[in-house]
């Protein structure tokens, strides 16, 4: 028997990442070729018309799976009914600014979609905050839409955790399907820190850690770093615009795994609220190792026996 469609808001479907990501959404990427979706798509009412023309060409698609679009910019309409929410309208920083310079203008948008949320969304709603500062915005969302479970409201660290896949990949010659459990600590900002020290790589001779075959401490401990801390700015100056389809194709894979699991021996980061694991103080929206079951996350225990550099560590410099 066919499944009922899900309901997924996406908010500033009318930007850059929204047109790269709705196309993902509409072809089951993000729920699995067999779940049929209705979109609700959110934007402000000056970007009223290229959201009329992003539904436009949602409807020319014809894709199979998709079963209805709303497109409104009123965000009651719009969270009516929704099972996962994507919030991603809000602005995007420019070459030379830090992610924490948006969040004057992104806050408050949090602050008032978190009571429609609230109030109109599915029970259950999952909810994932990619608009910076990620996990400020998802702290804001979940202080001021209080009777939405605090493990229901998360935010995107999965491109940073890609991004680290994919140097590792590069520097190895390996297929990136290949390399796994790498660990984005901390915020979606150049003080979170990428940590391969529990990470494998899938070899003929079977899994072997990161750090063997690398042979190159130096690298690790430096320009890796730094390389998926600041790929963010790397791609605003090579594109004068910040990254759009792997935030799309990262979301979709954060919320893939949270919904259908994570494979075995496989875990992703994701930030999620604190319950004060690693001394990170509780309630804080942290990235940490997840691994995903009947849709609900665990925090993975037992990954900080490598001693990594404390000040990455320090809650303080994880607040933005
Ligand atoms: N967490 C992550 O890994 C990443 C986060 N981002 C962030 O995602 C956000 C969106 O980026 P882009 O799509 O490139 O920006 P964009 O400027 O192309 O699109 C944002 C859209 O949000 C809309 N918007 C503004 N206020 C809104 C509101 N109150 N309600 C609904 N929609 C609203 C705008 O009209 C626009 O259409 C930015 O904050 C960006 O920094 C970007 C890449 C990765
Ligand atoms: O760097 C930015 O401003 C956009 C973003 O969050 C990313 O690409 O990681």
């Amino acid at each position: 028997m066919a499944k009922e469609p899900v309901r997924v808001l996406v908010t500033g479907a009318a930007g850059q990442i929204g047109y790269a990501l709705v196309p993902m959404i509409a072809r089951g990427v993000m729920l699995g070729t067999d779940q049929p979706v209705i979109l609700h798509m959110l934007d402000i009412p000056p970007a009223a018309e290229a959201l009329n023309g992003v539904k436009m060409e949602l409807v020319d698609a014809a894709f199979p799976l998709l079963k209805g679009v709303v497109a409104t910019t009123d965000a009651v309409e719009a969270c009516t009914g929704v099972n996962i929410a994507v919030m991603v309208g809000g602005f995007p920083r420019k070459e030379g600014m830090e992610r924490k310079d948006v969040m004057s203008k992104n806050v408050s948008i949090y602050k008032a979609q978190a009571s429609a949320l609230e109030q109109h969304a599915a029970p259950n709603c999952k909810v994932l905050v990619v608009a910076n500062p990620a996990n400020t915005n998802a702290l804001i969302l979940k202080e001021f839409a209080p009777s939405i479970p605090a493990k229901n409201i998360t935010c995107l660290t999965r491109l940073d955790h890609n991004r680290a896949l994919g140097q590792i990949s590069e520097k190895l010659n390996v297929q990136v399907s290949d390399v796994k459990n790498v660990i984005i600590w901390g915020n979606h900002s150049s003080s979170q820190y990428p940590d391969v020290n529990h990470a494998t790589v899938n070899t003929a001779a079977g899994e072997k850690p990161v750090r063997e075959l690398v042979k190159d401490d130096a690298w690790l401990n430096g320009e890796f770093i730094t390389t998926v801390q600041q790929r963010g700015a790397a791609i605003i100056k090579a594109r004068k615009l910040s990254s759009a389809l792997s935030a799309a194709s990262s979301a979709c894979d954060h919320i893939r795994d949270w919904v259908l699991g994570t494979p075995e021996g496989t875990w992703v980061s994701m930030g999620v609220y604190s319950d004060g694991s690693y001394n990170v103080p509780a309630g804080l929206i942290y990235s940490f190792p997840v691994t995903c079951r009947n849709g609900e996350w665990t925090i993975v225990q037992g990954t900080d026996a490598i001693l990594y550099p404390m000040s990455f560590l320090s809650p303080i410099a994880f607040c933005f």
